[in-house]
């Protein structure tokens, strides 16, 4: 019987996250953790390319235009992928906790259509952390950083080290990655101990 709970409420013993020291500063723009990346990588050509920034404490924004490439019905984005630029948003948290982590569960409201073309305006912070558990939430906006609510998710991440993807990755992009200095140094910013 599987006795996990699905809950993402925080449980008790968790705590407030912490800003890592090294943290980029508030404003700054972060770059892809992987240039091949479908929501950030910029050699993407499938990609959402968003565009995420460093906010105050452990928070991030970010901004994805949608395309038309990116319908479900006629003129409105598929839910799917708004479901991945809020799971990327929340994602880019791990560079200011220098923690690599994998989403484990992700539960998405979607509160209104968003038509193609519109930027969506998205804001993602940890909630808590407890132990390998990361506790995040985020929301896109249309209209405006201040606009109505479109989108909203709460995530659950759970930290894991490089050696996860290695063991996990098609060996062909591993070996790539590996052999990428620019890689290798993403990497070693998301982990305190490299
Ligand atoms: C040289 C190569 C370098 C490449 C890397 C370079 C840079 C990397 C930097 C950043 C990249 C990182 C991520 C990408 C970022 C953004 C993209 C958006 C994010 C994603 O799109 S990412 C893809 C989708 N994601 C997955 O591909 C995960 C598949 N999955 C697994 O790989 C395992 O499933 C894993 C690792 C999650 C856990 O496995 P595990 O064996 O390590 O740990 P375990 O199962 O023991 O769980 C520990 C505790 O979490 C609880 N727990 C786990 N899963 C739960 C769930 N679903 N619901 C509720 N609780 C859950 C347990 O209940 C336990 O809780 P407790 O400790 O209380 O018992």
């Amino acid at each position: 019987m599987n006795v996990r709970t699905t809950s993402l409420t925080p449980p008790a013993g968790a705590i407030a996250p912490v800003r890592h020291p090294d943290a980029p500063a508030p404003g700054e723009l972060l770059g892809a953790h992987y240039d091949q990346c479908f929501g950030c990588g910029e050699a993407q050509p499938h990609g959402l390319h968003l565009a995420t920034r460093a906010g105050e404490g452990v928070s991030v924004t970010a901004r994805f235009t949608v395309k038309a490439a990116h319908q479900g019905a006629p003129g409105l984005a598929h839910g799917g992928v708004l479901a991945a630029a809020l799971d990327e948003t929340m994602g880019a948290l791990g560079w200011l906790l220098r923690v690599i982590a994998v989403t484990g569960r992700l539960e998405t409201d979607f509160v209104r259509p968003v038509p193609v073309d519109t930027d969506l305006y998205l804001d993602a912070h940890v909630v808590a952390v407890r132990g390998r558990k990361i506790y995040s939430t985020a929301t896109g906006r249309i209209g405006g950083p201040d606009g109505p609510v479109a989108v909203r998710a709460d995530a659950l991440f759970i930290e894991v080290k490089v050696d996860h993807f290695i063991a996990n990755g098609r060996p062909e992009e591993i070996n790539a990655a590996l052999s990428d200095p620019d890689q290798v140094k993403v990497a070693r910013a998301f982990e305190v101990n490299p």
